[in-house]
């Protein structure tokens, strides 16, 4: 036997060890921030699971619910549980992108000085960036949030600054129409996940965020929460160990490749809607990046519930999620989209065969 290979072996299998071991310990944590998130905000278990995912993930995301459901105290806990700073920006008509970079003001002398602005007050360690109201903004602004987003940079004071760690979360008014400027298909495409945050249903629930004081003081709320439950600086090494090492089965790999295909042309999987000739109904399915990041978010799912391979259910769990803001529709039936996109994915997920468990 070859001495020098053997070694070369034990080497590698005691780095595959340490990585595993690293993982689970990572796990863990990932598990108490979850956890830790779930006592602050109520009523919300599938939504925080949901973000809990797209944050391994390392995926932006699209955060729509009404008004005072609790978006903002749910991102302001989050970004202190990673430990890494928190902003947040109003989208508004009059907003320009250069509002988002700097701003300027005459200081008590009458000086005229220039100020970092949200996205760069942080610098590097920006963790989470809030951006309400992204439709109130015009297209130039959406334009470098998208790029912000992409390239994790931007140019400003000639030179480069980079967020090595950032996550952008944006929310939609979906309430009211006037002045807003709607995200084009592109640029939804870009969000990794789309989650919906709806009322609470459970009772109990509702009585503590009605009676409870400290639900009425999110300041309070935030600040009682460990800080650092998972340090965000370790996102990005967590989400790539996880992507390599979280394995998919080839019954489930046909399994993801069948509902991209069904995406893009249901009719092939027999799927049909009430009153729709399901051939006039797609313009586009995923994208190869939706696709992945399908694929993407069930390994941190099976990660996240200690689990080394890939499940159908990881699949189907997420499929709503990352699906539904990237299949767009032909005209007539793009304008009621909230109608037919759910109804769609269920009729998907009905009708493309589901591979059994190995
Ligand atoms: N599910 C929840 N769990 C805990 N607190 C909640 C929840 N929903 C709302 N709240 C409380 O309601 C108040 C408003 O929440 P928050 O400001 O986060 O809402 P929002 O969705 O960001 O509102 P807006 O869209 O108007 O900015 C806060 O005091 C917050 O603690």
């Amino acid at each position: 036997m070859d001495v020098g290979q053997g070694r070369s072996f034990f080497q590698a299998s005691s780095i595959v060890n340490q990585t595993q071991r690293n993982l689970e310990n990572w796990r863990q944590q990932a598990s108490a921030l979850e956890n830790a998130l779930g006592q602050a905000i109520l009523g919300q278990a599938a939504v925080i699971h949901q973000l809990t995912v797209a944050v391994f993930a390392r995926g932006h995301v699209l955060l729509e619910g009404s008004v005072g459901i609790g978006k903002t105290t749910t991102l302001r806990a989050l970004a202190r549980l990673l430990g890494g700073p928190y902003q947040r920006i109003e989208g508004t008509v009059d907003l320009l992108p250069a509002d988002l970079v700097y701003h300027t003001y005459l200081d008590s002398s009458g000086t005229p000085r220039v100020e970092p602005g949200p996205l760069l007050e942080h610098g590097e360690a920006l963790s989470v960036f809030f951006f309400n109201e992204i439709n109130r903004a015009r297209p130039q602004v959406h334009a470098l949030l998208l790029r912000v987003m992409a390239e994790r940079q931007v140019r400003a004071f000639e030179r480069e600054y980079r967020f090595p760690h950032l996550l952008v979360f944006a929310d939609r008014n979906r309430v009211e129409r006037e002045e807003t400027f709607d995200l084009p298909a592109a640029a939804r495409d870009r969000f990794f996940m789309e989650i919906n945050m709806k009322m609470p249903e459970d009772e109990q629930s509702r009585d503590r965020l009605a009676f409870e004081p400290r639900f009425y003081d999110p300041d309070g709320l935030v600040a009682a929460l460990p800080e650092g439950v998972f340090d965000y600086r370790e996102l990005g090494r967590v989400a790539a160990s996880i992507q390599e090492q979280v394995t998919v089965t080839p019954a489930l790999r046909k399994y993801v490749l069948d509902l991209w295909r069904a995406s893009e042309d249901p009719g092939r999987f027999g799927i049909t809607l009430p009153e729709v000739e399901m051939e006039n109904l797609i313009l586009a399915g995923a994208s190869p990046r939706g696709i992945a990041s399908l694929v993407r978010a069930a390994r941190v799912r099976a990660w996240l519930a200690g689990r080394g391979a890939v499940s159908p259910e990881d699949v189907r769990t997420v499929f709503p999620t990352v699906m539904g803001h990237r299949i767009f529709l032909q005209p007539v039936y793009e304008a009621q989209r909230d109608w037919w996109i759910p109804q769609l994915l269920t009729a998907i997920l009905d009708q493309v065969v589901t591979p059994d468990l190995p």
